[in-house]
C-alpha cells in the first residue's frame, strides 16, 4: 500500500492548497464528463478547506455533492453533517451543487441506506473523495470495532452501509470501502500529532483494525500540525 503524504507549515496552507487540489481535480473531470461527484467528511476538519472550495471557479451545477458518511441526526442537530455542508460548502459559488442526501427524516437509517444509495449509485464512481480520520483509525463511519464493518469493506459491499460502534456516539450511514476505492482521485486531511502518530501507527495493521488503511492505496494524506 502507497500513498503520498504532504506536510504543511500550517493548517491555511494546508486547507488553500487542498481547496485548489480539489478544485482542479473536479474542472479535469468535467472536462471529460457530463457531470462528476463529490464526496466529502464531516467533523471539525474540513471546515477550513470548505471555506476555500466552495469559491473555487468551475460548474458546479454539474456537480453532485455528497457526504462521506453521517451521523443519524437531523440537519439543527450540532452533529449534523449534512448541516455542515450546508453552511461551509454548498455557498457561494458551490451553491450550485447538488446535494446527494445521506440522511432521511422520515426513516431509520437501517432501512434508509438502500433508499439513500437508490441516489447515489448512478453518480458513481467518485471523481474525488476527501475523507478525515480519527485517532483511532476510522475514516467515514467505518470504525474499528463497528457492528457491519467486514460488510462495508467487503469487494460487494452495497454503497451504502449503517454502522454502530463502540466509538460512534450515533447510528451512522457510510459509503462502504469499494465505493471510497473506486475514485478517481483520493484525499485524506489530518491535523495533529495525534492522528499523525495513529497514521504511522497504522501502518501494517489489517484493516479492520485500522479501516484508513482499506482507503490509503493511491491517496494524497495532507497534514498539518
Ligand atoms: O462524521 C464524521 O465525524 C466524519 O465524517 C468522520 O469520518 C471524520 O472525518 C473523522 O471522525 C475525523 O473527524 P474530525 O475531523 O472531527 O477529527
Amino acid at each position: 500500500m502507497s500513498y503520498d503524504f504532504v506536510a504543511y507549515p500550517d493548517r491555511d496552507m494546508l486547507a488553500i492548497d487542498l481547496a485548489n487540489r480539489l478544485a482542479g481535480e473536479l474542472r479535469q473531470a468535467l472536462a471529460h464528463a457530463d457531470r462528476v461527484t463529490l464526496a466529502v467528511p464531516g467533523g471539525t476538519s474540513p471546515g477550513p478547506v470548505f471555506d476555500d472550495l466552495c469559491a473555487a471557479d468551475l460548474d458546479w451545477s454539474r456537480v453532485d455533492v455528497l457526504l462521506t458518511d453521517e451521523r443519524w441526526v437531523p440537519e439543527d442537530s450540532p452533529r449534523s453533517n449534512t448541516a455542515l455542508l450546508r453552511r461551509r460548502l454548498l455557498t457561494d459559488r458551490a451553491a450550485a451543487a447538488r446535494l446527494l442526501p445521506l440522511y432521511r427524516p422520515d426513516m431509520e437509517c437501517d432501512a434508509a441506506a438502500a433508499a439513500l444509495a437508490e441516489t447515489i449509485a448512478p453518480e458513481l464512481p467518485l471523481a474525488v473523495v476527501l475523507l478525515g480520520m480519527g485517532a483511532d483509525m476510522h475514516t467515514a463511519s467505518l470504525f474499528p470495532g463497528a457492528d457491519r464493518l467486514d460488510e462495508a469493506l467487503s469487494r460487494d459491499a452495497p454503497v451504502l452501509v449503517p454502522m454502530r460502534a463502540p466509538g460512534a456516539p450515533e447510528p451512522r450511514v457510510t459509503l462502504s470501502g469499494p465505493v471510497l476505492n473506486g475514485a478517481l482521485h483520493k484525499h485524506v486531511l489530518i491535523f495533529g500529532a495525534e492522528k499523525r502518530a495513529a497514521l504511522e501507527g497504522a501502518r501494517g495493521k489489517p484493516a479492520h483494525e485500522a479501516p484508513i488503511n482499506a482507503v490509503l492505496d493511491g491517496a494524497v494524506v495532507h497534514w498539518a500540525e
